[in-house]
């Protein structure tokens, strides 16, 4: 589905990713790991389309989107939800899902959330008419995840999205993120820092040090030790 060759990409003069090359199939999980500062963030800034890469391709479903802008990406059924959420604080619940509609190829007659939405986060219905930013951390980011499902993704970008969130609703986002892969057949690029929890909820691992993949392989058949000394600051 995502096929990411050879990427190189920064700001202004500053090289960070170099020679990233990433596969995506469809139903998978991906985590991408790494210490701060690495490049994870870089490397999903630019599989959306918010900065441009100076070398490699972008390639999916067959065709380079390296010229498409971030909205476009979108409606090609690529989602995103950046760090630190990025929900509209000052807009109901119910407008913040309905944003995500924007993200459809063609869109409903009326404007409808799908209900399955609420399946997964039932938090999100009971305060659909709350302002986005009277929600506590974990109810604004199943809020995040739940605007890029509206938009019906194939392919779901998520960075870091359990960071400073407690336990139960890390574990909601976890169950979340895996049903939508093994039901839905939607594929997933997931930053996450936790080495235990990224392996535990993903099928293959890629490892970023100084922007390159230094490692990658089978979630389920890692060796730890060897993985360590790219993770351990
Ligand atoms: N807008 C920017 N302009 C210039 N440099 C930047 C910009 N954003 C990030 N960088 C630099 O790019 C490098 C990679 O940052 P990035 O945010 O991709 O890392 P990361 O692996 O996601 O880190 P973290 O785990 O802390 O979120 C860092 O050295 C960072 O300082």
């Amino acid at each position: 589905m995502l096929n990411v060759a050879n990427l190189q990409a920064g700001y202004d003069e500053t090289t960070i990713l170099r020679d990233v090359s990433i596969k995506v199939e469809k139903g998978k999980i991906i985590a991408v790991l790494g210490r701060n500062g690495v490049g994870k963030t870089t490397l999903m800034k630019t599989l959306m389309g918010l900065l441009k890469p100076s070398a490699g391709d972008v390639v999916w479903r067959n065709h380079s989107v390296k010229g498409l802008r971030p909205e476009q990406r979108a409606k090609k059924g690529i989602g995103y939800v950046p760090q630190g959420r990025d929900i509209f604080s000052t807009l109901t619940v119910e407008e913040n899902l309905l944003l995500g509609l924007e993200a459809l190829q063609k869109k409903p007659k009326k404007d409808v959330i799908p209900s399955h939405v609420f399946e997964l986060f039932p938090v999100l219905h009971e305060m659909l008419q709350r302002k986005g930013g009277d929600l506590s951390g974990g109810q604004q980011q199943q809020l995040a995840i739940a605007r890029a499902l509206v938009g019906n993704p194939e392919l779901l970008l998520l960075d870091e999205p359990m960071e400073g969130i407690q336990p139960s609703i890390v574990q909601l986002i976890e169950r979340v993120i895996i049903k939508i892969a093994r039901e839905q057949g939607v594929g997933i690029v997931l930053v996450e820092h936790n080495v235990d929890l990224a392996l535990a909820c993903s099928d293959f691992f890629y490892i970023l040090d100084h922007g390159r993949i230094v490692a990658q392989g089978d979630s389920k058949n890692v060796n730890l030790e060897a993985i360590q000394k790219h993770l351990v600051v």
